[in-house]
């Protein structure tokens, strides 16, 4: 994937990776060397000039509806209470909107649901600039989910939280990938948060950035904070960063 004409960045080349259903995947790699042209394109909203995307068995040439979508800064229309902010993506996809004017109470309450599984219980009246940092970000959760994605794309979701909050919102997802039945893959810089979350973590190279190793994270599920504190765990975190720091290296 190329961005900007034949003479533009060249952002990924060879990038192979497959995602089982169900599963729970980590990207993490060197800052720039494409993960978010990754989560671009599995979402349609960018199509490789060479190769292919597959999501669902279906190639993928256009922005796809099944993907709910959670990134960084949770972009929360002011104006609207936290609950019809989680609503908004049912007003925007045409074969769910006339479902949403006919069965609003149904998807209100599945929203309010929702904000109780993300410990947002009661909240869904209030304005998003009523709520802290970690309460936007876990209605943007909300928002993402609201439609059943089958996938759920997570671009650097907890960055700009603090570190107990972050934690938080992991177990947060924990609870998420085994309740809702979704395929998640998740872009972060931060190694912990991969190996506590994930099923597979894939290490991409600098740019053009493609796959140099794959991980398997077998600890057992539901997994908890306290596993961060075993040897495994700082083993596996260790490794991975080791491999990270040899591909920016190589850059
Ligand atoms: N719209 C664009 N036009 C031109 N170049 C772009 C565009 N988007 C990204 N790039 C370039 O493509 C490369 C990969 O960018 P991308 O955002 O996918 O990386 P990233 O791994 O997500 O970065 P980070 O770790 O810093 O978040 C970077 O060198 C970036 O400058």
């Amino acid at each position: 994937m190329r961005y900007g004409g034949a003479n533009g960045v060249l952002a990924v080349s060879g990038l192979d990776l497959s995602v089982k259903q169900g599963e729970f995947a980590a990207v993490v790699g060197p800052s720039g060397c494409g993960k978010s042209t990754l989560m671009r394109l599995v979402t349609g909203l960018h199509i490789p000039q060479t190769g292919a995307v597959d999501v669902a068995g279906t190639r993928v040439t256009k922005p796809v509806s099944i993907v709910g979508m959670a990134f960084q800064n949770p972009t929360m229309l002011p104006w609207r209470t936290t609950l019809d902010n989680i609503l908004l993506p049912l007003e925007i996809v045409e074969k769910h909107r006339r479902r949403l004017r006919q069965h609003k109470a149904e998807y209100v309450a599945k929203a309010e649901k929702l904000l109780e599984t993300v410990g947002l219980k009661g909240f869904g009246e209030k304005y998003p600039w009523q709520l802290s940092g970690g309460m936007q970000q876990r209605a943007n959760l909300c928002r993402a989910l609201i439609h059943e994605p089958q996938l759920l794309m997570l671009d650097e979701p907890f960055g700009a939280l603090d570190a107990f909050t972050r934690e938080e919102l992991w177990q947060v997802i924990r609870d998420l990938h085994a309740s809702q039945d979704v395929t998640i893959i998740l872009v972060t810089h931060d190694l912990r948060e991969a190996v506590f979350l994930a099923d597979r973590i894939f290490v991409m190279s600098a740019r053009p950035g493609r796959v140099l190793h794959e991980h398997t994270i077998t600890f057992p599920r539901p997994r908890d904070l306290e596993l961060m504190y075993t040897a495994e765990f700082s083993e596996k975190v260790h490794e991975l960063r080791g491999e990270i720091a040899d591909a920016r290296q190589a850059e």
